[in-house]
């Protein structure tokens, strides 16, 4: 688990985290979102000990970074995957770091076999692709088989193969029991590979909740519904006071309804108590853009009232510019046969530490951002 509390962090006049306060829990992935310049980086960095908080602090379990003896077995963390000595060969940088950190050698070949290099160990780590270096620097964070795990932007610059990769691996490190804390600036990535999510801008928390709970509150949660009597359900839910709309027939699918700000079981009993038979009944879940782009134009009339002003020392992040060469993971297909692990169950053996408890349910709306539109 990651616990940190009132987490400041101030370079010059510019205030990079603010007062942030947020939860990781293990047994699932949690991605840490929010645009460039938001302050993930700067955040990450102070959960590991490399940068001093101005005010508050951070926890890994129960212990500071600091208090922690040999960390490698506690925390590992991919920040920067060309972190490593270009003339040495995999192996021997995984053996250096395993041997600085009083790890067991024998633990090099293992994580070579988890990241899939074992038979490109002896080549120089200075010719690997990014994608062979990310996978090199993941080994390196999982030489002390930590049960927490750090990824910043861990997918930047990968291909759709890599990005596949990744995705897996943190969903597999997850059902392992691990902590997995990730994090990106890519909506679509993180819909995909988070279940929790922890949102800031210019570096307060805009949210801490599940990623389907965020995508429902902020796009309002519709429900797909079709029977072989459209008139009568239609006038049925109507009546039940819900907002009806038609969806015509299309390659997506035979007519239906889309009904607003509602549920599956409200919809369901509604048709039931009339006695009309459905053929369909199922949520529409929004995106984590659309989400977004609600989140943005609510904190525009929230604003327009309350006295908002912009603090000193919160430059607009110019332009979010899109990392050159990087291309966005836009629809790339799933493979068929990927499972979602169903449910994050929490896995045995990593114990929530005593006294812990579950932050309230729902959103937190707590600062306002611009999210690039
Ligand atoms: N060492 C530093 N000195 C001065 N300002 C800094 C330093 N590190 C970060 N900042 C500033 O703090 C703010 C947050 O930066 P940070 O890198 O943490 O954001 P980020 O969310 O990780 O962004 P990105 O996705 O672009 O990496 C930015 O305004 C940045 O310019």
């Amino acid at each position: 688990m990651i616990d940190a509390r009132g987490l400041t962090k101030r370079y010059g006049r510019t205030l990079a985290v603010n007062d942030l306060s947020f939860t990781v829990r293990s047994g699932r992935v949690t991605g840490f979102l929010g645009p460039n310049g938001a302050g993930k980086s700067t955040t990450m960095r102070m959960i590991l000990g490399l940068d001093r908080p101005t005010a508050g602090e951070v926890r890994i379990g129960r212990k500071r970074y600091a208090d922690l003896t040999n960390p490698m077995r506690h925390v590992g963390a991919l920040l920067d995957a060309k972190w490593v000595h270009p003339n040495r060969s995999a192996r021997a940088h995984l053996r250096w770091l395993a041997a600085a950190n009083r790890l067991p050698d024998r633990r090099v070949d293992e994580v070579l076999e988890i990241v899939g290099l074992t038979d490109v160990a002896h080549r120089r780590a200075g010719g690997f692709s990014l994608g062979m270096a990310q996978r090199l620097g993941i080994a390196g964070a999982l030489l002390g088989d930590p049960g927490v795990m750090l990824f910043d932007e861990p997918v930047n610059g990968l291909d759709p193969e890599g990005i596949l990769w990744i995705r897996r691996l943190m969903h597999r490190l997850a059902d392992e029991g691990r902590t997995v804390f990730v994090s990106s600036h890519l909506l679509s990535e993180m819909a995909v590979t988070a279940s929790e999510l922890v949102v800031i801008g210019r570096g307060r928390l805009i949210a801490q909740t599940t990623t389907a709970a965020f995508t429902d509150q902020a796009s309002g949660a519709t429900v797909r519904v079709r029977g072989p009597e459209p008139h009568r359900l239609r006038a049925v839910l109507t009546a039940g006071g819900l907002a009806v709309d038609e969806v015509p027939a299309s390659d997506a699918g035979p007519a239906a309804f889309t009904v607003h700000d509602a549920t599956t079981e409200a919809v369901g009993e509604l048709a039931g108590a009339a006695g009309l038979v459905l053929h369909e009944l199922a949520a529409q879940r929004g995106s984590l853009e659309e989400a977004f782009l609600q989140l943005t134009s609510r904190d525009v009339e929230y604003r327009a009232g309350d006295g908002y002003s912009e603090p000193a020392g919160f430059p607009e992040p110019a332009g979010y510019p899109e990392p050159a060469g990087y291309p966005e993971p836009a629809g790339y297909p799933e493979p068929a046969g990927y499972p979602e692990p169903a449910g994050y169950p929490e896995p045995a053996g990593y114990p929530e530490p005593a006294g812990y408890a579950e932050p309230a349910g729902g959103l937190v709306w707590e600062a306002e951002t611009s999210w690039p539109a």
